[in-house]
């Protein structure tokens, strides 16, 4: 019996069909990709190739996309720091659930702040977690303004927008690293290969990222 943050006296059911027996169900290891930058730098377009890609390959992943939760689960949420804080925290509880599950969930959200990131990392157990970080510039993304938001933040018309006047911490140790010129791979995720590939090619982004999930995983 115990007490967890507001719930008191509760208790932890254990079922026998445990997290094994589904990954050998499904011949795949649960896992979290978590994918972070700047709105338009690519986020949700990596997320959905390399869904596609692994769907392809017969493995199941599921994508946990920031903009879309926020038409339902985390609809109740703005984008202040204690909501942005809320935000990450749900979606990572959602996102080792799935893990359990046996998935490869694709977590795509800002998630500007690096505590809570780190906090996400500490929900599952070591090297479940693929930090992906979007490293492309603010003046990139906001060139491609693919929503029309930076020109609405820019003219004061939305307040607290990532990048503009609202912080975004870049990881200080993730997995991977997309960025203009060439990617970077490390962390405890072991290393297949040491190859650039320039951001422009989507393909090779997705396709490179498939291979970080497939060698850490053995899928
Ligand atoms: N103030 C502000 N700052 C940043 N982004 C904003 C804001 N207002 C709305 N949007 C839109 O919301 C999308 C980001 O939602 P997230 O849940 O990923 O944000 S966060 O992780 O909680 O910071 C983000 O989507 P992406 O462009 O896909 O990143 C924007 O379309
Ligand atoms: N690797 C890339 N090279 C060129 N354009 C890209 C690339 N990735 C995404 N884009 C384009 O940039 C815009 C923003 O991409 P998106 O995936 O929606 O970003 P985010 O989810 O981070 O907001 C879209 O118009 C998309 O087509």
């Amino acid at each position: 019996m115990s007490t967890v943050g507001n719930s008191t006296n509760i208790f932890w059911q254990e079922c026998p069909v445990g997290k094994l027996e589904r990954q050998r169900l499904l011949h795949q290891k649960g896992c979290v990709v978590w994918i972070t930058g700047l709105s338009g730098s690519g986020k949700s377009t990596l997320a959905c190739s390399v869904n596609r890609e692994l769907y392809s390959k017969g493995k199941l992943s599921y994508i946990l996309d920031g903009d879309n939760l926020r038409h339902g689960l985390n609809k109740d949420l703005g984008f202040k720091a204690e909501d942005r804080t809320e935000n990450i925290r749900r979606v990572g509880e959602v996102a080792k659930l799935f893990a359990d599950a046996g998935l490869i969930c694709i977590a795509s959200l800002i998630s500007p702040y690096r505590k809570d990131r780190d906090a996400c990392r500490a929900m599952l157990p070591d090297s479940n977690f693929i930090e992906v970080f979007m490293n492309m510039p603010l003046e990139l993304c906001e060139s491609r303004d693919a929503k029309g938001l930076y020109k609405l933040a820019r003219a004061g018309k939305i307040k607290g927008f990532t990048g503009i006047d609202d912080p975004y911490e870049p990881p200080l140790s993730c997995e991977v690293c997309f960025g203009l010129t060439a990617l970077t791979h490390y962390g405890h995720v072991h290393l297949i290969s040491c190859v650039s590939y320039y951001y422009s090619i989507k393909y090779h982004n997705s396709h490179f990222l498939y291979y970080v999930v497939f060698d850490a995983f053995y899928i």
